[in-house]
């Protein structure tokens, strides 16, 4: 993916697993896309993710590396040399982007996949065309105006006051473990989702529930992952984990969850093998969830 500007222009770089963040002026953009075999009105596909300090709009564009990257790695490669830069995988990349650069490149990827996903109107069945800025495409044939998706997610760090629950997917990386996360049905409200996805996942019943905070976040599609910290009522720990949903889940300690706070990414694997747990990087809304509680924990165990 990749984007361009109006004025000045500027633009962003991206491919769609893979991530590459770099600023080029439309001019550049053009020699580049030139120089590659691509066609020079494909930067009409881009969407607007943002503006700097200086007012210069960001535009993302999609380079539709995907095939390049597995079935041409001399392209690859000779882009890399002619950007200097380096692709790495949008997931990898979490653990280096700073804050600005993490939310520019979450929109890039969410609405050039939502664009990539939406060429045609569910109505008439015909083209749909981009606004200029891709916050909408229009079927000029039915007049359907469609607009960005997001999906409404649920995540909560459950507590039974001493111990926070923390489970994973085995989708996960390795060694991974995260709060539970869940898509909310139609018709719910935010308080429902938890109590539903806490007690479908593990079986627990939710006591109480506070808001933390909430997150865009753009794997697989656009979600708006909305944070609650829950407690569970005493005595009612007994987890029973849906191993259709998660491969295990369990109760960890404050000394656990601190030290695994301080490891920064995937450790590496212990002498006999086993690979410590660890916890998601701070651009997922799931550590500030495991952080607020390491805190809240803390404070409160120096004040006893
Ligand atoms: N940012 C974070 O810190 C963080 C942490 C954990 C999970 N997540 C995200 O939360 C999301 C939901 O977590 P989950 O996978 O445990 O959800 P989940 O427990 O609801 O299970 C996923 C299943 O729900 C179904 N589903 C229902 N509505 C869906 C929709 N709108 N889109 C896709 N699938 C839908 C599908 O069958 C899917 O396989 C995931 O996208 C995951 O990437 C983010
Ligand atoms: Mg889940």
């Amino acid at each position: 993916m990749m984007m361009y500007v109006e004025k000045p222009r500027v633009q962003e770089y991206f491919t769609f697993s893979i991530a590459w963040l770099l600023s080029f002026r439309a001019s550049e953009l053009e020699r580049i896309l030139s120089k590659f075999g691509q066609d020079t009105r494909k930067i009409e596909r881009s969407v607007l993710i943002g503006c700097s300090d200086r007012r210069e709009a960001w535009f993302a564009l999609d380079l539709s590396l995907g095939s390049l990257c597995s079935s041409d790695s001399l392209q690859k490669s000779e882009m890399e040399t002619e950007l200097q830069g380096s692709f790495i995988q949008l997931r990898k990349a979490l653990f280096q982007l700073n804050e600005k650069d993490t939310s520019l490149i979450f929109t890039a990827q969410a609405l050039l996949r939502w664009h990539e996903c939406h060429q045609f109107c569910g109505k008439s069945g015909q083209p749909t065309q981009k606004n200029v800025a891709g916050s909408k495409r229009i079927c000029p044939s039915s007049n359907m105006i469609y607009y960005p998706q997001m999906s409404p997610v649920v995540i909560t760090l459950v507590s039974d006051r001493t111990r926070c629950l923390l489970a994973r997917q085995s989708s996960f990386p390795k060694g991974m473990y995260s709060a539970l996360a869940g898509f909310c049905d139609v018709g719910e409200t935010l308080e429902e989702a938890v109590r539903r996805e806490v007690a479908e996942e593990v079986g627990l019943e939710v006591d109480s529930l506070q808001y933390s905070a909430s997150q865009h976040w753009p794997f697989p599609n656009s979600s708006l992952m909305m944070a609650c910290h829950a407690t569970v009522g005493p005595g009612q720990t007994e987890i029973h984990v849906n191993s259709q949903e998660l491969e295990t889940a369990g109760w960890f300690s404050l000394e656990e969850v601190a030290t695994a706070l301080k490891r920064k990414g995937p450790p590496s694997n212990e002498q006999d093998g086993t690979i410590p747990f660890w916890l998601p990087p701070k651009a997922a809304i799931a550590h500030r969830l495991i952080w607020e509680w390491v805190q809240k924990q803390s404070s409160s165990s120096n004040l006893a």
